[in-house]
């Protein structure tokens, strides 16, 4: 059984709660109040899996679980206002490491106004940060990996692959090498969520959106699922950083698509709101790119094709994927 099976056998057939509106199979679960709904999500990360001593100091370990954990809250196309932390100390860690960590967390949520509000520590073998953060959303106005509709352009924010190849400076370079490549480090280590560019784009009515954690394999192939229709994208038009063009074809094509954890935004909208998200993106100062369209094909909705070289081929869920094999 692998991860998305597993979450498929756990999903509940119904909710106790009538005003919970969107439970499990989404970028997070939304509870209906008077005023605004309520966004809920929560992403863990764990020592060796997420981060090591050779790719993360303690501050960045803090910032990018946090960071994690907003992104999910654009995805929803919501603002994060407050998060809940729960984390296992392993006895090695010294006091001062694990305040450099809090500190972290607490730079990034300084930045984007956030309380924090709870949390839990224990003591175990392996150190692992699991965040629980609450955000809002104008009702009815939240961002679903199902408004697809046929047509759409699909659209990137940044660009992809860079924090894989941060991963790879950072586990395989020489440190001489650090400095060449600060730019796709700082990615992997400080992840920006994209919230003040999903809040520029209140104007846009609908768009499909899911935040890029796994590799844009898998989250094209969430949203062509979660929309019952065929995601389009060509790879030429890939955001790609010139920093990896000093690596092979094979490792720009294998980060940019199933590297993961650039935590950008790929969504889907009507193509007459492009002048609308690219002021959007103008406004908060995000890049954003046109990789592919929306299309109704019977025999291939649910899933996502890609245009590379000469070729058009089935874009499988290559991007990471716990409990697998
Ligand atoms: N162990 C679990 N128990 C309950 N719900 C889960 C569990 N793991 C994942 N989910 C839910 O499954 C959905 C997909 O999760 P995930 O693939 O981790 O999304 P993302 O990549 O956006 O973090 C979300 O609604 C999430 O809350
Ligand atoms: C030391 C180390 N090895 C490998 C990785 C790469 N990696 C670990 S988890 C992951 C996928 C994203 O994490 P996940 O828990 O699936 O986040 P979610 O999809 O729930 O947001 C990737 C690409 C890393 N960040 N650090
Ligand atoms: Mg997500
Ligand atoms: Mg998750
Ligand atoms: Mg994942």
């Amino acid at each position: 059984m692998d991860e998305f099976k597993f979450i498929q056998s756990i999903t509940p057939k119904y909710y106790r709660h009538p005003n919970v509106i969107k439970g499990i199979g989404d970028d997070a679960a939304i509870i209906r109040h008077q005023q605004v709904d309520t966004i809920m999500a929560m992403d863990t990360m764990v020592e060796s899996v997420h981060f090591s001593k050779k790719t993360t100091k303690p501050y960045h370990i803090g910032y990018r679980a946090l960071a994690a954990n907003i992104s999910d809250i654009a995805a929803m196309g919501g603002k994060a206002t407050a998060y809940l932390v729960s984390i296992v100390i392993p006895k090695r860690w010294r006091e001062g490491q694990i305040h450099e960590i809090y500190q972290g967390m607490n730079d990034l949520a300084q930045s984007f106004n956030m309380d924090m509000i709870g949390g839990d520590t224990v003591t175990g073998e392996q150190l692992t940060i699991s965040i629980t953060v609450i955000g809002t959303v104008q009702q009815g106005k939240a961002r679903y990996r199902s408004h697809a509709k046929p047509d759409d352009i699909v659209f990137v924010t940044g660009t992809l692959g860079d924090s894989a190849c941060g991963l790879h400076v950072l586990l395989h370079c020489s440190e001489t090498e650090f400095d060449q490549y600060q730019h796709v480090i700082n990615r992997h280590q400080m992840p920006m969520p994209r919230i003040p560019f999903i809040q520029a784009c209140h104007k846009i009515n609908r768009m499909a959106l899911n935040d890029i954690s796994d590799g844009i394999a898998n989250e094209a192939n969430e949203i062509a699922e979660a929309s019952n229709l065929l995601l389009e994208l060509d790879y030429e038009k890939f955001p790609i950083h010139p920093s990896l063009r000093n690596f092979s074809e094979q490792q720009q094509v294998n980060w940019s698509l199933s590297g993961g954890e650039d935590f950008e935004l790929v969504g889907t909208i009507p193509a007459h709101d492009w002048a609308i998200l690219e002021e959007a993106a103008k406004k908060s100062n995000t890049d954003v790119t046109k990789i592919g369209v929306v299309k109704d094909r019977k025999n291939k909705n649910g899933t996502a094709w890609i245009y590379h070289g000469n070729e058009y081929k089935q874009l499988d869920k290559s991007g990471y994927t716990h409990l697998k094999g």
